[in-house]
């Protein structure tokens, strides 16, 4: 199956559970959620016209919305001919749960990687098992309710963005809608776009709740 590829690079996952980890990001093209505040509204829409060539994807400076197909084995061989030295896979979008990725993670495993996907929670989630999953739930948009459920009840950790206390109650109540996998699921509050009364409220609730802060660090220190 071949994957349409927004860009790959290397970098320090900057966001969640992870922060910190050395990672190969892929980020695919492709989302048809349309959240107010995303901020890789480039990768929205797939248009034929936006097809380029595999090294194109590897060296991107700007955001753009061009993208590549490419399967598992091509991506990996493209790794190697980089020369990454990260181990894990980071693949996020636009929304990669749209495609079916169980090939891509599970050739990205036996190749010994560590696979993360970044998902909203909108489409069924089909990954290895290995696959350590992040859902950022996009509560009452495409998809609906059995869906988010059941990225909910898969997901290794939540990551909630938070611009406001409302943005905090749809989380409790979504939380006592569903039935995740076991009570160590970590729980992350991710300011959007870095706004101070966004971070005090996230950092005030995940004190009190004994939740995670996750602030996106890639943007502090200016990284992709
Ligand atoms: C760009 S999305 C791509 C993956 C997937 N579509 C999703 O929403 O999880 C990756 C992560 O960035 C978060 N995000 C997007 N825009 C943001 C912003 N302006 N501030 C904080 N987090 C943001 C999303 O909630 C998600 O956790
Ligand atoms: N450094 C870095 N960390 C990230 N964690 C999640 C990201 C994403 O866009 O999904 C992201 C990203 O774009 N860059
Ligand atoms: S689901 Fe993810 S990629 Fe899609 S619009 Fe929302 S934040 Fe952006
Ligand atoms: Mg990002």
């Amino acid at each position: 199956m071949k994957y349409p590829v927004n860009e790959v690079f290397q970098t320090i996952q900057g966001e969640g559970v992870h922060a910190g980890v050395p990672a190969i990001f892929v980020r695919l093209q492709g989302c048809p959620v349309g959240c107010a505040w995303c901020d890789t509204k480039h990768t929205w829409d797939v248009e034929p016209d936006d097809e380029v060539a595999h090294d194109v994807i590897f060296t991107k400076k700007l955001d753009s919305p061009q993208f590549s197909r490419l399967d598992a084995e091509q991506l990996i061989s493209l790794f190697n001919e980089q020369q990454y030295a990260a181990r894990h896979v980071v693949i996020t979008g636009g929304e990669p749960c749209m495609y079916d990725l169980t090939a891509l993670t599970t050739q990205l495993i036996e190749q010994g990687y560590s696979v993360q996907i970044e998902t909203s929670g909108t489409f069924a989630v089909q990954v290895a098992e290995q696959s350590w999953v992040t859902v950022s739930p996009k509560i009452a948009m495409k998809g609906g309710m059995p869906v988010l459920a059941e990225a909910m009840h898969r997901a290794d950790e939540i990551k909630h963005p938070v611009a406001r206390q409302q943005d905090v109650d749809n989380l409790d109540e979504l939380l006592a809608q569903v039935e995740l996998s076991d009570s160590d699921v970590f729980i992350c509050l991710q300011p959007i776009s870095q706004k101070a009364r966004a971070t005090r409220l996230c950092m005030d609730t995940c004190i009190a709740r004994n939740w995670r802060l996750s602030v996106q660090t890639h943007k502090y220190i200016g990284i992709a």
